[in-house]
């Protein structure tokens, strides 16, 4: 009798690959006898590097290849960092298991500083991520933000050009690529709100593949995806995508799910906020809740206008 033989759709930084390797290694310790293979992709996301992510379409660019050899069945599933998630996922895709959340918070790397609150005057911050420029002028505003996109590695390596004072990375992917040594702090989400799904894993197949849901149930993380159900329903709801400053941020707390929210102008001096609670079980009502209060305090034409000056 031939192997089972089961293949992972990546992309192929680094970061991605390592995820790859990590549920490749999550399912050989359940199936010793399943034979699992990874197999490496280019997206169009990782090809347009020059251009800000917010312009040329958002996280959609990073999943679509993977998406097409699920659906030529060239691979079974595609492993993707929840973040890179959009919202709604195209017709025929389903999320099949939500691994356990690793680090969700932000870092702060820097050579010469220990914090963003010991940078000097117009000290120049990375992030070509709106969410966190926001957050970041809400809280330094005297501090410049300037872009900064490209792979882990490549950011680091442009903070070591001495191109920045700071840069901020998600903590999550400097740990599991071994440079949590680069973090001097990890910002608190008081001052630094996470992205939607930050630190979560999401294991991707097409939607006729019912095989694979069972098989994958052993990854899957309830209290992980009670979260990033909460977080992801505020985001859509609120027509979330990297093209706009918003964050959602889930705990899970004896037996209950706290969710914060923030919707905030480009520059940070527009900045809502709101939170509720809710059991694991309405997880999805809970991020609608959170949604309609930041509606009500004119979410809608905060996110409208930001999307109308780009
Ligand atoms: N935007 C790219 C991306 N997608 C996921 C992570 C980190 C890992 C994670 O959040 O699970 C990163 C790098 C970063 O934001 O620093």
């Amino acid at each position: 009798m031939t192997k089972k033989k089961l293949v992972i759709a990546s992309r192929e930084s680094a970061l991605a690959m390592w995820q790859a390797r990590y549920v490749q290694q999550c399912l050989q310790m359940v199936y010793p006898d399943l034979c699992v293979d990874i197999r490496g992709m280019t997206t169009r996301g990782d090809q347009i590097l020059h251009q800000s992510l917010s312009k040329i379409g958002g996280k959609g660019l990073f999943i679509k290849e993977l998406e097409l050899a699920l659906q030529q069945e060239v691979a079974d599933i595609a492993v993707h960092s929840l973040k890179d998630v959009p919202m709604q996922l195209p017709k025929g895709f389903v999320l099949a298991a939500i691994t356990k959340r690793a680090n969700p918070l932000d870092a702060f790397v820097s050579h010469q500083y220990a914090d963003l609150a010991d940078l000097p005057p117009a000290a120049i911050v990375g992030t070509s991520s709106l969410r966190r420029e926001a957050q970041i002028r809400l809280h330094y505003p005297h501090l410049q933000v300037k872009p900064l996109r490209g792979n882990v590695q490549t950011r680091l390596d442009k903070l070591d050009r001495q191109e920045y004072a700071a840069i901020i990375l998600a903590a999550a992917g400097l740990e599991r690529l071994g440079l949590d040594g680069r973090i001097r702090k990890i910002l608190p989400a008081e001052v630094l709100l996470p992205a939607v799904g930050q630190g979560a894993l999401a294991i991707e197949v097409a939607a006729h593949r019912q095989d694979l849901l069972k098989l994958l149930q052993p990854l899957h993380h309830p209290v992980t995806a009670a979260c990033v159900t909460a977080e992801r329903s505020m985001a859509k709801v609120l027509g979330g995508s990297c093209q706009v400053p918003l964050a959602a941020y889930c705990v899970e707390k004896s037996g209950m799910l706290e969710l914060r929210g923030l919707v905030a102008s480009a520059d940070g001096t527009t900045v809502l906020r709101a939170s509720a609670q809710a059991c694991l079980e309405e997880a999805e009502q809970l991020g609608l809740n959170v949604a309609q209060q930041l509606t009500h305090q004119g979410a809608q034409q905060l996110i409208t206008a930001v999307l109308s000056e780009r």
